[in-house]
């Protein structure tokens, strides 16, 4: 019970836009899409979803392939606005809902179950576009889950979202996985792939260039930091050998190491220098991994 991607491309064209991936997500996980602008995250989405035929390769969802038939158990929220702009957010809830399956009771039940819990009921009669674009995305990721799917595709749930309403939506994705879903989100936000997934896959230019769970993928990036807080002036251990980088933080400095003996020549070096308030080896963020695996175009 599975999602399964088996060496997919896409072409449109001469251009390769998805490169011949694999990824296989166990059910009741949740899977961070990573990948620079252009990389071909939403172009891999439309493949799963069935929207975008693959040149190559397949995709299959619980052993089979996903199609019109199975439409019931998957919930997309696409990275471009997906609603009616014109029609109430009830009556189009109910609606989506309906064309998945769910009787319109049921339906109506939940949207007010789910404009409550967002704290949004006042908005059932409003139109969509009335709605400002973080409202809007509350709606949106309401229309992908509200049939209970069992598959979920969100690309850039997060995005447009103010950090209360960003605590209020990941707290609703993580009930909704602790309910057996299988969830897969794109993002460009690392500190929430880091939250909320267990596995992550970073694409670059189509191709997949880092797949495994983060503990893993952290562990095989093979660097460390340091992280000191002192008034001392710690400038001149930016040559100190097994330091890749130095960074000066407002508080102190950020020192990326290649091993553990550097941290303790760290320590010495910088208790000479003043007084330390913080002293502590950190693993390295995914932030740090993606921006040193896809280029520091990336911002
Ligand atoms: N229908 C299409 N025709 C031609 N090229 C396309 C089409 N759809 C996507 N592409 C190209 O495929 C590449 C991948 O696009 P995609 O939208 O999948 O990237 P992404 O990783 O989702 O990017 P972003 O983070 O900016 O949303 C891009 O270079 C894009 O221009």
């Amino acid at each position: 019970m599975a999602l399964y991607v088996e060496n997919a491309t896409k072409k449109f064209g001469d251009f390769t836009a998805v490169d011949d991936i694999s990824l296989k997500v166990e059910r009741g996980q949740m899977h961070g899409f990573l990948g620079a602008n252009g990389a071909g995250k939403t172009t891999t989405f439309r493949m799963i979803l069935g929207l975008l035929e693959p040149t190559h390769g397949m995709v299959s969802w619980n052993g089979k392939p996903i199609t019109y038939g199975t439409s019931p158990e998957i919930g997309y929220l696409p990275e471009e606005r997906g609603l009616y702009p014109k029609m109430k957010v009830e009556d189009q809830l109910i609606y989506l809902a309906q064309l998945r399956r769910m009787p319109r009771q049921e339906a109506k039940r939940e949207v007010a179950n789910w404009l409550g819990r967002f704290e949004v009921p006042h908005y059932a009669s409003k139109k969509v576009e009335e709605l400002s674009k973080g409202n809007q995305q509350k709606i949106q990721l309401i229309a992908s889950l509200l049939h209970r799917p069992s598959l979920l595709i969100l690309d850039e749930p997060f995005s447009g979202l103010d950090p209360v309403n960003v605590e209020m939506l990941k707290s609703a994705i993580l009930d909704f996985q602790k309910e057996g879903a299988t969830i897969v989100f794109s993002s460009h936000r690392m500190d929430h792939v880091e939250e909320l997934c267990d596995d992550i896959s970073i694409l670059d230019k189509g191709k997949m260039i880092l797949s495994g769970s983060i503990r893993e993928v952290k562990r095989s990036f093979g660097k460390q930091n340091v992280r000191v807080k002192t008034d001392g002036d710690l400038s001149a251990l930016a040559e100190v050998a097994g330091v890749e980088k130095y960074k000066k933080t407002h508080d102190g400095a950020l020192f990326q190491i290649m091993d553990e003996a550097t941290a303790q020549t760290i320590l010495v070096e910088s208790m000479k220098r003043g007084p330390l308030r913080h002293f502590a080896i950190e693993e390295p963020t995914l932030e740090e991994i993606f921006i040193a695996r896809v280029g520091k175009a990336y911002a």
